[in-house]
Formats: structure tokens, C-alpha cells, sequence
């Protein structure tokens, strides 16, 4: 984001679509808020009239009528104020709820690439810590700072008008405290960020622990865990014990200003004039009150306006995020892609980090209708052809042709939507598994599900269970198996009628008759379609039209399987390798 564009005129731009709608109800909390400051100033003026006449006249009906009004505008100013609280407060909760549905919208269209970079935790950490205090600018900040400067500047005035000559004493001594306290909440205010900071980062282990649970608790790891939270949250600890005593302890020294310091320059000054009868008890009671209530707003101020930088250092980060280029930005293509020939790989070169190639000239072709396997070590760049292949990174060098036309010139939506990706680790959402199956979309039939569901043979699955199809699975899916998973998955993929369907297989071990389910079923689901399969079991490619032996980001060899068997050592080698595995098993 450019700096220039980070104005207030801009922010105010930006922040107003959020606030029209409920304006009238802004412009309310203004004027309850000028009206509560006109109440407040009015009360010392009050007592003053009793102290000076009421009192010395004996007029008793009199004093009643002051103490009336007294309590009435007491009563009327507490109403305003917690009108005006509770409506902003609401609308604050409103409008952020809004914006952070916007950033959460923006951050579901952001690239895998960028994610990829992101500790998960400590984002969500900070949009959440964020937001609230974006929320104070629509809530009551904005207009407590505007009532606090109008109530300072018109107590004053009112001081100004009763007696100058005691007012000139008082001005500079009050302004000075203000000044203080300015420096010394923006002094605090580095303690604050850091502590922040802190904060998120514990969130952010706690994120990743909670999620890591079960290998945690397999390598015996809580302890470690637990000292690593407490670790963070000791360093949190520090940083605001520090603050704490820095804040507390200058208040108390603001406060013995206002209670000792300013009353007695009061006194001092008013007391030649109380005896020459030249000013009246009432008077000093006035200027007393006014000094207790003046010299808070001017602190406040101080601190609201840290605030407000604070709440706009946290807007300009949310909306780094939101301006964050999006894939829609990314993927610029807007052809409707049509397969009916094939998928072709052109010399295509692929690097996650600059000059460090994962893919190095990658060729190959997937004629519709055929399968084809890509095997090869861990890390030889397996799946990244397949990510490249949904879009999900644009390609380095070289270029990916559906009947010919390039990948990126394509709508990479309408591409998506062609494709079955069903990965190693299958995702699922919170809901049913007909809901997972359909993925919210009742445009594809209960019917639809079903036989897509026997199919792939999970029919048996979901007789066992009471509910069936509609069974609500656990999150994440915790309460079926992995092969029960990969299952659901593949009759997603069915049920979509997706043309292409790519499979990065499950590598985790599953028992050999769950394998040989899994196979069938796989067979069912891809036959007819096209597919790209990482495959890490030797079932899944004695059958396929042409297997990829991948080794460092290159293709080293490629045919059919006994064509490999005959041509590649190291294709040799991996089956044996799966032989031996099998014959463990
Ligand atoms: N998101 C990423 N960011 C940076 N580097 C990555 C990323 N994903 C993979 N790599 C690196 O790219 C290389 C190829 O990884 P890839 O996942 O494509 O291999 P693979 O053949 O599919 O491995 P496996 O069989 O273990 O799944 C590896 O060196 C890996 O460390």
C-alpha cells in the first residue's frame, strides 16, 4: 500500500460504506454526547447558586428547587450517556462483524502461495486482536474524544467568564499535565505493541499444539509443549508487569497533581479575593469541581488520541491483508476451458523459492480418457505438478496447454470446476456426509449422492450408521477412519462429474484389506476419466496408461509398467522396494 494513500481523508473513504447505514445513529451518540458535556458543566454552576443564595438568603424553597434541578440533570446526563454507550457499542459489534466478514471473504481468495508463507495462527491472532480495536473507532472513541475536547474547551470558557484572573493561573499548569501524560502514553505505547505481539504469538502455539495433539501426545511431548506456551507467555508477563508499574505509578503522580497541587494554587489565588469579598465561596466551589473535571477529559484526550493512532495502525495492517493481491488478480485468464484432446505439459519449470527449481523442464501429455501415474521419491516434485496443474502456482517457464490453449489464458474457476482433486490428506467440512459429499450444493441430488456413494463402494460404511447419509461427521472428520475418508472424498469427486481427476494418494499405511477397497473403488471412480495420479502404491499403477518416474524435479524415465520394469533401475528398485513392503505386511 502506498504511503501516500494512507490519509485520514483516505481512511475515512475507505471506513464510510461500513458507517452509512447507520449514520443517524452516529450523529445520536454526537449530540447525546454534546448534550451529557452541557449537563456536566452545568452542575457546579448549580451548586454555586445554592452556596452563594440560597444558603446565605435562608431561601429553603429555593435550595430545593436548585437541588431539583440538580438531580435531574444528574439523572438526565447518566440516561444519555448509557444511551449513548449501549447504541454505539451495539453499533461498533455491528459494523466490525461486517469487516471482518470483508477480511476473512479477502483472505479465502488469497493464493495457496501466500499461505504457504503465513504462521496460520498468528494471523487469525492478529485480524482478531485488530478488529477490536478498529471496533473503539465506530464505538465510543471517536466520539468520546470530540465530546472530551468540546467539554475541556467549554469548561474553560465558563472559568474564563467567572473569573479570568484565576483561570490564567490554572491554564498552563493543566495544559502542562496534559502534555505530560501525552509523553508518557506515548512511552507506554511501545510496551503495548510488544505486548500485543507477544500475545499473538502465544495464540499462535497454542493454534499449532492443539492441532498437533495426537503427535503430541504419541511422543510424550506435553511437557515440552507446555513449558514451550509458558515460555511465551512468561515473556508477556514481563512486559506487562513492566507496563503496569510504569502506568499505575505515573497516574498516582497525576493524581496527586490534580488533588494537592492545582487545588492549592486555587485556594491560594482565591483566598485574598474570598476575604477582600471581591469573590464568593460558591465561585471557589465552582473553579474546584471544574478542576477535578477538566484535568481527566485533558488526559483522556491524551490517551484517546494514542488510541485512535493505535486503531489506525491496526486498520492499515487489516487492510494490508485486504489489499493483498487476490488469485482473481493473479489469474487473469477469461477463456472457458474446453477438454476434449488433452492436457499437455511444455517444458514446464516450477521454483517455490527464486532459482531453486522443484520442476525442471517437464514434459509430458495426458490424452483424455488415460490415466497416468507419477511415482518417484519424496520430494521430486510429485505434487507440485499436480498443484500446478489445478492452478493453484502460476508456471515459471515452459506452459500448460488444454487442447492447446494455455492454462493461463484460461477463467481458472471454470477450470477448477472440471477437476476432482482429491489429496493425501482429505479435508472435511463441519456437517453431514451428504453435505460433504454435495459440499453444500443442492442443485446435486440425495439420488446423485447415493449412487455416488455406491460407487465407491461406502454404501456398507453407511448402513452400520444410524443416521446414514446424514450422519454429522466430528471435526475434521475424527470420527471415521482414513480409508472411510478417502472414500467420501472419491465420491465427492464422482458426484461433481468431474472430467479430470487428479489423486495425490494417501501415504499413510492402511491394512490390506481396506487397500484392496480402496483399489476397486478407485478403479470405479476413474473409469472413463481422465487422471493424474501421485501414486505411492504399486496397485494403483500397474494399470495406468503411462507412469512418470520422477527424481530430483525431472522426468528420468516413463511408460508402461513392465515397459519400466525392463528400461528403469530405479523404477526396479521402487517396486521392489513396495514388494518387500507388502510382503511385511
Ligand atoms: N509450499 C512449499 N514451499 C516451499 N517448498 C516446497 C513447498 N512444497 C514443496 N516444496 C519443496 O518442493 C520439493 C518438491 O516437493 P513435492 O511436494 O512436489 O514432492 P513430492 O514428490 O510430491 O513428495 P512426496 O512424495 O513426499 O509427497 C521438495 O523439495 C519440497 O521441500
Amino acid at each position: 500500500m502506498a504511503e501516500d494513500k494512507l490519509t485520514f481523508t483516505y481512511y475515512l473513504k475507505l471506513l464510510f460504506p461500513f458507517v452509512k447505514k447507520d449514520l443517524g445513529l452516529l450523529i445520536f451518540g454526537l449530540f447525546a454526547m454534546l448534550v451529557t458535556s452541557g449537563l456536566r458543566l452545568l452542575n457546579p454552576l448549580i451548586l454555586a447558586q445554592i452556596i452563594d443564595h440560597s444558603i446565605p438568603d435562608k431561601n429553603m424553597a429555593q435550595m430545593f428547587q436548585y437541588g431539583a434541578y440538580f438531580v435531574i440533570v444528574i439523572l438526565l446526563s447518566g440516561l444519555l450517556s448509557y444511551l449513548q454507550i449501549l447504541l454505539l457499542s451495539r453499533l461498533g459489534i455491528k459494523i466490525i462483524t461486517k469487516f471482518k466478514g470483508n477480511v476473512f471473504s479477502h483472505l479465502l481468495k488469497l493464493p495457496v502461495s501466500w499461505f504457504n508463507k503465513q504462521p496460520v495462527g498468528e494471523l487469525i491472532a492478529r485480524v482478531e486482536s485488530d478488529s477490536e480495536r478498529v471496533k473503539v473507532l465506530f464505538s465510543d472513541l471517536s466520539i468520546t474524544i470530540i465530546g472530551n475536547v468540546l467539554f475541556f474547551i467549554g469548561g474553560f470558557v465558563i472559568l474564563f467568564i467567572l473569573q479570568w484572573q484565576i483561570t490564567i493561573y490554572i491554564l498552563p499548569a493543566i495544559i502542562l499535565c496534559g502534555i505530560g501524560y501525552w509523553f508518557l502514553f506515548k512511552y507506554l505505547n511501545k510496551f503495548f505493541r510488544l505486548i500485543r505481539e507477544r500475545y499473538a504469538i502465544i495464540t499462535a502455539k497454542i493454534t499449532d499444539y492443539v492441532q498437533g495433539i495426537q503427535m503430541i501426545q504419541a511422543l510424550n511431548q506435553e511437557k515440552k509443549a507446555l513449558q514451550d506456551v509458558e515460555k511465551a507467555s512468561l515473556a508477556k508477563k514481563k512486559v506487562e508487569v513492566h507496563t503496569q508499574v510504569i502506568e499505575y505509578g505515573s497516574q498516582s503522580i497525576f493524581s496527586f497533581m490534580v488533588n494537592v497541587v492545582f487545588i492549592i494554587i486555587v485556594i491560594l489565588v482565591s483566598a485574598p479575593k474570598i476575604i477582600a469579598g471581591t469573590l464568593t465561596v460558591g465561585i471557589l466551589i465552582v473553579f474546584i469541581q471544574y478542576i477535578y473535571q477538566l484535568v481527566w477529559p485533558l488526559m483522556q484526550i491524551s490517551e484517546n488520541v494514542m488510541q485512535i493512532q493505535r486503531s489506525f495502525a491496526s486498520l492499515k495492517r487489516i487492510l494490508e491483508l485486504t489489499e493483498l493481491p487476490t488469485e482473481d488478480d493473479t489469474y487473469t485468464g477469461t477463456k472457458i476451458p474446453v477438454f476434449a484432446q488433452e492436457i499437455k505439459f511444455e517444458n514446464v519449470w516450477f521454483a517455490y523459492k527464486e532459482d531453486e527449481w522443484v520442476l525442471k523442464d517437464i514434459s509430458f501429455t495426458i490424452p483424455k480418457g488415460k490415466k497416468i501415474a507419477l511415482v518417484g521419491p519424496s520430494g521430486s516434485g510429485k505434487t507440485t505438478t499436480v498443484s500446478l496443474l489445478c492452478g493453484f502456482y502460476p508456471v515459471e517457464k515452459g506452459r500448460i496447454l488444454i487442447d492447446g490453449v494455455p492454462l493461463s489464458e484460461m477463467d481458472f474457476r471454470e477450470w477448477r470446476k472440471k477437476i476432482g482433486l482429491i489429496l493425501q490428506d482429505v479435508y472435511l467440512f463441519p456437517g453431514s456426509i451428504l453435505e460433504n459429499v454435495r459440499v453444500y450444493n443442492d442443485q446435486i441430488s440425495e439420488d446423485k449422492v447415493q449412487k455416488a456413494i455406491s460407487i465407491v463402494q461406502l454404501d456398507d460404511f453407511i448402513k452400520k450408521l444410524p443416521e446414514g447419509i446424514n450422519a454429522e461427521l466430528a471435526e475434521r472428520g475424527q470420527n471415521i477412519s482414513q480409508g472411510e475418508k478417502q472414500l467420501i472424498s472419491f465420491a465427492r469427486a464422482l458426484a461433481f462429474e468431474a472430467e479430470i481427476i487428479i489423486m495425490d494418494e494417501a501415504t499413510a499405511s492402511i491394512d490390506p484389506q481396506t487397500e484392496a477397497k480402496i483399489q476397486r473403488s478407485m478403479e470405479n471412480l476413474l473409469s472413463g476419466k481422465t487422471a493424474l495420479v501421485v501414486a505411492h502404491r504399486l496397485t494403483s499403477v500397474l494399470d495406468a496408461d503411462e507412469i512418470l518416474y520422477f527424481s530430483d524435479g525431472r522426468i528420468t524415465a516413463r511408460g508402461k509398467h513392465n515397459e519400466l520394469l525392463q528400461t528403469s533401475p530405479e523404477y526396479q528398485k521402487l517396486v521392489e522396494l513396495q514388494m518387500l513392503k507388502v510382503q511385511d505386511e
